[in-house]
């Protein structure tokens, strides 16, 4: 498996670098984003890799990863760091985002559109080429250090394409975008993160590509490749591949009943009924 990363016995990726295999150049443009000091933004729909993606590049160039979700409630000083009162005395603590540029982190936000814009401009000094953070609180004005990066995510899907970035934090950032590996890449994918052999995972995958195709009609968003995973690690651990399918890739996709109707329909065509 591989929620934390470990990689198995004969697979490529160095021990301690989370397994992820590339779709394009995305590693070698993350690189060069670090090493020229500028932020990225990566796109794509969910369950593609994204988070993977910056784990695996945190681990290859060594540095620490700090991660935050966002969500419409976050504030600057979620983000900043506040005062707390412990023991009596008054104290400072860091956050998320001042503890990664105190470290020379990379600071991954996590679905950024859902932050509110207010939220999202405590980013701007950082992401443009004086690379500080002032602290309001405390007076402190950060200087990020070379090794320090922003990276933020994004899927551009129905939704967020109606709340959007502000263009002005969206031209603060080089960004990539990413979307379901392509077939042949995605089977190997489900075989090592699922534990599944390949022909399964190939099996699977043909069924993730039916059940894409299906989408636009009556999905917001197709089957993942994290809930390909899911339904290859169900059978792997003795769930027949049929049940697997349907809690996976059926029910999970949608709430609708026709709709379900409809995915059942295309995974008993995929299996063969
Ligand atoms: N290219 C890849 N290499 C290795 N594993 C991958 C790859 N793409 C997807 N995966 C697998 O799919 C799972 C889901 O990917 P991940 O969590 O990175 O998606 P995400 O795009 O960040 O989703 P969300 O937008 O919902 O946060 C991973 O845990 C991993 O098992």
């Amino acid at each position: 498996m591989n929620e934390t990363g470990k990689v198995r016995a004969g697979e490529a990726a160095p021990k301690g670098i989370p397994f992820y295999l590339p779709q394009g150049n995305e590693c070698a443009l993350f690189e060069h984003a670090w090493r020229n000091r500028l932020p990225l933004l990566i796109k794509g729909p969910t369950g593609c890799g994204k988070t993977r993606f910056v784990a695996h590049m945190a681990a290859r160039l060594g540095r620490p990863l700090i991660t935050v979700a966002c969500h419409d409630d976050l504030t600057a000083a979620d983000l900043v760091g506040r005062h707390l009162i412990g023991d009596g005395v008054t104290y400072w603590a860091d956050g998320p985002l001042t503890r990664a540029v105190r470290e020379g982190g990379i600071c991954y936000l996590d679905e950024v559109v859902e932050a509110r814009k207010d939220t999202t401009v405590v980013l701007h000094p950082l992401t443009d080429d004086r690379r500080i953070l002032p602290i309001e609180r405390t007076g402190e004005v950060l200087e990020a250090p070379p090794e320090f990066m922003l990276v933020v995510s994004y899927n551009p899907g129905y939704q967020n394409l109606l709340k959007g970035l502000k263009p002005s934090t969206r031209q603060r950032f080089v960004a990539i975008r990413l979307g379901f590996p392509p077939p042949e890449l995605e089977r190997r994918i489900v075989a090592h993160e699922g534990g599944v052999d390949e022909a399964l995972a190939g099996r699977l995958v043909q069924l993730g590509q039916a059940l894409r195709n299906l989408t636009e009609h009556d999905l917001e968003e197709g089957a993942s490749t994290r809930l390909l995973v899911y339904a290859a690690r169900l059978v792997a651990s003795g769930v027949h591949l049929r049940e697997a399918c349907q809690v996976a890739l059926v029910e999970s996709l949608t709430d609708d009943e026709d709709t379900v109707s409809a995915l059942a329909e295309v995974v008993d065509a995929v299996l063969g009924a």
